[in-house]
Parts: C-alpha cells; structure tokens; sequence
C-alpha cells in the first residue's frame, strides 16, 4: 500500500489546529481543535470528514483540562484512532509541522533531525509564544511514530527573499549581527498560497501580478509580493511588530519600552507581556474579536469606534507603503480570519484610495462565501480580492512533495 496521507499539526501559543489529508486529491479525512491548552477551560473539538464533504461526521467535543501541548496531542492521537484513522496506520506518509520561527537559516521546508530541533530551539528567545509549542508538537509526534518523517514547514521561508534594504533595521551593523537582528517576517505559508491563488483568481501566472495579502487574524500581518516573490512584510524579528493585532501592539516607538522601565518601573518581561498579550484591540477596548468589536461599535461604543479605527488607519498605512514599494499594484488580498469575514474592515481599509485605482463594490463585499473571490467594482485599476487561506493544506503540500520521494523508495 502507498503512504498517501499527510497529519499536519499547527500547534500555536495555547492551541493546536490539526487536519489530516489524503494527498492522492487533497481529500480532508478528519479535522480539529485543541484550545485553551493550559487552562480549566480546555477544549477539543474533532470532525471527521468522509467523501471530502464538511458534512461527513459528526463532531465530537471533550470539555477537560488540557494541561500541556503534549497532553494535547496524545488527545489528538486518540480521537483519530476512534475513527480508525490513527498514527498507526500504514496509511500515514508524513506529519507536518508548522514552525513559526525558522531564523535566517531555513528557506524550504525541512525533514526534522536533531540539527533542525536544535536551531529551532535556539530562536525560543525570537518566537517565545510560538516556538516551544512547535517543539512539544515535534517531540510528542517524533514519539508516537519514531520511523516516520516529520516535517516542518517555516512561517519564515517565503520571506528570506525579501531584499537586504527591507530584511535589515537602521541599527548598528556589529551589534544588529552579533545578536542576529533582522526582520523575518511570519504567515510566510499563508502569504505565499494567497498570492498564488490571488494570481490564479485573475487569471494570471504568479509571476506576472504584484499582490499585497493583508492576513488578518489574531495575529495580522501584511506583504508585499512581486512576481511571486515577497519584497516587504510587517512583522520583523518576532510577531510583534507592524499591524495591530487582537492582542498585540504592532509598531509603536521603541523609546516607549525604555520609557515604561524608567517611569513606571517596569522589566522587560513586563512589558513584553504588555505589548504581546495586553496590546493591540483587547488593550484598546477589552475585546479582539471583531465580530464581538462591531457588534459595540453598532451600539455606539466609543471605545470599541476607536479601537476599530486605529486599527483601520495601521493598515491603510502598510497598503500605502506596500503600494510605494511595489510600484504598481495588481491586487490586495484580505485573507484569515478578519480579513475573510469582516467586509466593514474591507471596505474601511480601501476608503479615500480611489485615486489609487482601489475601490471596494458593496454588494460583492456584503456576499459571503468560502470562495475566493473579487469585490472591486469592474472599473477599478487594481482588484481587491478575498481570498481564503488554508495554511494547512499548504503544508501537506509541501511535506508531501518532501516524502513522496522517499515514501516511493520504502514501497518499492
Ligand atoms: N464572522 C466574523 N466576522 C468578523 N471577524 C471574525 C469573524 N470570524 C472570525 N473573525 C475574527 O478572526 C479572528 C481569528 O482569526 P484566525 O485567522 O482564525 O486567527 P488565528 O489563526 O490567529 O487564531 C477572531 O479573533 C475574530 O476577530
Ligand atoms: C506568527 C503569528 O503571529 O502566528 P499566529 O497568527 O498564529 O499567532
Ligand atoms: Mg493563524
């Protein structure tokens, strides 16, 4: 029997994200959840999905604690053997991994060793919400199916293109170096499949449109894509910095960290939870989740109107400079969570641009659907489009096309 499925893990801060696929057609057998790892309140929710269709199963929900991320997916491990679809199976060609941080070092995806664990363990320092989670992911996986490749594919790889001019801060070069200081940007999976996709929705060869993706979820990031290659993205040396985000700050002036230690007393773990965790829209007006932040602005909460406005001007900011950078425009892609499903975001973000060629259509912005999909109106020089990410798929791609190879070699 040929391996033909693939487990991909994105495991985050607090949660795990898992689907397995079948990669003969990119068939979905089961997909799920893990969140609020850590908390009282954990939850895993885990569909089975049969024929390819969302229908397929039915859901099946554990409301326990959930103490750590290997607890998660031992959890994970036994939901999908209930199914008669666990790790076991001769089935299962590869596990892959997203890795949030990959340094300067991995530019493709990677079959895990001791040496890829090592340097993905030494960025902790860059990645501290994010890395950690990968590891525990990698090691509870490694642990379950020792003889199986695992795969991790780096949220930075799609941007080690990205020219000196915009990977480099103004800092002093010995020290910029000594401590590897750059900018690696992040989302790198998903900027990479919608520009793609955006490419593909007009028709074009990735190589011939300029795109900029603006990933609006919890954590948001924008790109500037020429020819399929990224030129510029708003997250730097960890996921802070750019746009602002449901829980953190995006840019502000480094002169408030040193100003915060010296009035207020506070240390650099202090204020590293204060811009990660207590920043951006929840430190705005107590909320991130947009749905929760229109539904106040609908009743005429002012804090909720400022937040959502603050948040709307970041961003017409990084669509204006990502336009400078790139020259001419083709599209602007509103993907993740916020950008998928919030048109009042849409619409705010392209307002007053028409001079740019950008307009939003109301209607097509009103319809919702998991299509990808144009919401200019036809006169419109450059297209705004909403185009879905699906990061996961991207990485079953991408790790089967590293195994299938190998896995080939085994069968033999
Ligand atoms: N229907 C909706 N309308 C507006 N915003 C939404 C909607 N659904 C989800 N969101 C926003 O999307 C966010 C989650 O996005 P997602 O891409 O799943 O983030 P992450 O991968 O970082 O967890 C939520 O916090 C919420 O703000
Ligand atoms: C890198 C990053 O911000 O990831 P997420 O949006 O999953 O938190
Ligand atoms: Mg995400």
């Amino acid at each position: 029997m040929t391996a033909t499925r693939i487990l991909v893990l994105n495991s985050g801060s607090s949660s795990v994200k898992y689907q397995l696929l079948d990669m003969r057609d990119d068939t979905r057998l089961a997909v799920g959840l893990v969140e609020r790892i850590g908390e009282e309140t954990s939850r895993l929710k885990h569909t089975p999905l049969t024929g390819g269709g969302e229908s397929g199963g039915e859901s099946r929900e554990q409301n326990r604690p959930i103490a750590d991320h290997d607890e998660a997916l031992k959890a994970v491990a036994e939901e999908l053997s209930r199914d008669g679809l666990g790790l076991d199976s001769p089935e299962l060609a590869a596990i892959g991994h997203r890795v949030v941080h990959g340094g300067k070092q991995f530019t493709e995806p990677t079959v895990i060793d001791d040496a890829v664990l090592k340097e993905v363990e030494r960025l902790i320092p860059v990645a501290p919400l994010h890395n950690p989670a990968n590891l525990t992911g990698i090691r509870t996986a490694m642990a379950l199916r020792p003889d199986l490749p695992q795969v991790a594919v780096f949220d930075t790889a799609f941007h080690t293109t990205m020219p000196e001019s915009a990977a480099r801060y103004a800092i002093d070069v010995e020290t910029a170096d000594a401590h590897r200081i750059r900018r690696y940007g992040f989302h790198g999976t998903s900027h990479a499949y919608v520009s793609r996709k955006t490419a593909e929705l007009l028709g074009k060869r990735p190589q011939d449109v300029n795109v900029i993706v603006l990933h609006l979820g919890n954590g948001a990031s924008a790109s500037a894509v020429r020819g399929g290659v990224c030129v510029d993205t708003s997250m730097g040396l960890t996921p802070l910095e750019g746009l602002v985000m449901g829980t953190r700050s995006g840019d502000v002036d480094p002169a408030v960290i040193f100003h915060l230690m010296r009035v207020a007393n506070m240390s650099a773990d202090d204020i590293d939870v204060l811009l990660n965790k207590k920043s951006g829209l929840v430190g705005l007006c107590g909320d991130n989740d947009m749905r929760e932040i229109r539904r106040r602005i609908d009743e005429g909460d002012e804090a909720a109107r400022l937040a959502f406005d603050i948040y709307i001007h970041r961003l017409k900011k990084y669509i204006g400079s990502y336009y400078a950078v790139l020259g001419r425009v083709d599209a602007i892609a509103f993907t993740a969570g916020v950008g998928e499903n919030a048109a009042p975001v849409r619409e705010a973000a392209v307002a007053g641009l028409e001079e740019l060629g950008l307009a939003v259509d109301g209607e097509l912005n009103a319809v919702r659907s998991d299509e990808p999909r144009v919401i200019s109106p036809e006169y419109a020089r450059v297209a705004v489009a909403v185009v879905p990410t699906d990061e996961e798929l991207e990485i079953a791609r991408q790790t089967y096309a590293l195994v299938a190879n190998r896995v080939g070699e085994r069968n033999d």
